[in-house]
Order: structure tokens, then sequence, then C-alpha cells
């Protein structure tokens, strides 16, 4: 029996923390066969990012062509995306693929801009490039740095509608840079909205939480879950993935990837 296969769409981390790394373990985790096309290499630790070096616009399109005719990912997530050139190119072969809105294959869309450390992940000049890009969106996952930059607000009801209004279907607004006792993620189409909701863990160790949120709904997404049911698996699997995260190096470590307890299962229709 073939696995469910997802594709990232992604930055290396050298640091294995988050990017195409942390996807990859959350796929994996799930029992979904990972497909990549690298947007970027980054010299990176748990300390910071100190270069980047950028794929051509061309091959990063290439590899989503290559995948998609060959590997047929059931469900695509994005993230460190680096330039608008990039963002172009991913765009077209998006839309030629069928991938994200007026297509069938849902999209997953972390609007990565910069590490937890502070160092950037997107030129600035790219920044209209990638909000045209909501538009394809089955959902857009900032974090509340990045809804800062893009909307120009930390307040998850007000974001989520200014997101909304660039033309995704979903914004799933992460809490997790808020304080307090509870990490509450806000997913809303406009009509309704669903509170993700978990304790905060006491920890510095979330390096590539963001990108395990969003990869484990791409991955239940490619197993066939509606957004809410995704999201709200996902959400389980990343509160447990910050609770087995660890210390190593000298910064922020990483999270956990443990063997999701809700992993995707195929089910086979006889023909
Ligand atoms: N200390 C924590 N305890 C529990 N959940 C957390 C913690 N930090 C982040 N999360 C959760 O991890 C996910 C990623 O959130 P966030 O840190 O806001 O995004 P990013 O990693 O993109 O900056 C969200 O579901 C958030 O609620
Ligand atoms: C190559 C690369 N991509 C993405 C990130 C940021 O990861 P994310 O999970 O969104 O955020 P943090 O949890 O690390 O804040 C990265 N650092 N590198």
């Amino acid at each position: 029996m073939s696995p469910v296969v997802a594709l990232t769409v992604a930055g290396s981390d050298s640091g294995g923390g988050a990017g195409l790394q942390a996807d990859l373990h959350t796929f994996a985790a799930f029992g979904v066969h990972g497909t990549t096309a690298v947007t970027a290499v980054t010299v990176q630790n748990t300390v910071a990012v100190s270069a980047v070096h950028e794929i051509p616009p061309h091959l990063v399109g290439e590899q989503i062509r290559v995948v998609m005719e060959d590997l047929r990912p059931g469900a695509v997530k994005t993230g460190m995306l680096a330039s608008a050139p990039i963002i172009q190119a991913i765009s077209d072969a998006f839309r030629r693929h069928g991938i994200g809105r007026g297509g069938t294959i849902p999209l997953v869309l972390d609007p990565v801009c910069a590490s937890m450390h502070g160092n950037p992940l997107l030129r600035p000049d790219a920044l209209a490039e990638l909000k045209a890009m909501f538009a394809l969106a089955t959902v857009v996952t900032p974090n509340l740095d990045e809804t800062q930059l893009l909307v120009g607000t930390r307040d998850q009801r007000a974001a989520a509608r200014a997101l909304l209004e660039l033309g995704p279907q979903y914004a799933l607004v992460k809490g997790g840079h808020d304080s307090g006792p509870r990490s509450r993620d806000l997913l809303t189409d406009g009509s309704t909205e669903l509170w993700l909701d978990a304790a905060r863990i006491d920890t510095g160790n979330t390096h590539g939480s963001g990108d395990t949120l969003g990869a484990a709904i791409t991955a239940r997404l490619a197993g066939g879950d509606t957004l809410a049911e995704a999201a709200a698996v996902a959400k389980r699997y990343v509160t447990t993935a910050v609770a087995t995260s660890y210390s190593v190096g000298a910064g922020h470590g990483p999270v956990g990837h443990p063997p999701a307890a809700e992993p995707v299962v195929r089910v086979e229709v006889p023909s």
C-alpha cells in the first residue's frame, strides 16, 4: 500500500530544529511520506542565522514540478520563501499544478519572516509578494510578530480579520509569542471561530514549533481531514512536541517529534 504524500516548500535549517527538517520529522511522525522543494539554505544553529543562500527561482519551480508529476502530494506547505522572485516562481508552479484555492490540493502557508533569534528569513522587499500569495492559501498561519509586520496588530481577532481580507480561506493566528498560562491559537474563516487551546509549557526550547504545527496540519489534510479536524489534531501534536523539547547547543533547543498519537491512516478503496 503506498503512503500518503505531502510536500514542503521551505528553507533548510542546518541546526536541524526548524525549516524543512522540522517539516520532514513531523510528516514522518504522522506516517506521511515527505517531499521537499528547497528555497534557501540557511547557515543556522541554536543561537543565530549567520548566512542565507537562495536557490535560483527556476530550480525551486522545477522541484515542485517533478514532485507533483511523479509523487502527487495530497497537501502542500510553505515556510521560508526568501525573496520575491522565488515567491513568484512558486505561485506560478502552484497555479499550474492545482495547488491552493482554485485547485484541488490544500495549501498551508506559514508566512515565515524571521527566525526566533530575530534574523530575517524574508527579504523586506518581498513582503508585498508574500501577501499577494495569501489569496492562494487554504490557511495562513502567522505568529504574533508576523501579524504585526503583515497587518499591523498583535490582537488575534483583529489580525485574523485583516488577514482574511487578503484572500485565504482560513486564518490561524498562533499565540505562542503571547504571555499567560495558556497558549491559544485562533482558527477562523470569518464566520466560524475555533480556539485551539493548551497549557503553556515553561520552556525556552520551542524552536520549530510553528513549522511543526503547520506540517502536522498539512499531513492530516493530505490524509483527507477537513481543516478544522486537521488543526485540532495538529494542536494536540505540537503541544506534545513542546512537552518533549530538549536542550541541545547553547541557544533555543528544538521541539521533539515523537510518533503521532493520531497518525494518518490510508483507507484503501477497493476498485
Ligand atoms: N511554551 C509553549 N507551550 C505550549 N504551546 C506552545 C508554546 N510555545 C508555542 N506553542 C504552540 O506552538 C505553536 C507555534 O506557535 P508560535 O510559537 O506562536 O509560532 P512560531 O513557532 O511560528 O513562532 C502554536 O500552536 C503555539 O500555541
Ligand atoms: C529555514 C527556517 N525556516 C523557518 C524557521 C522558523 O521556524 P518556526 O517554526 O516558524 O519558528 P520558531 O519556532 O523557530 O520561532 C527557521 N528558523 N529557519
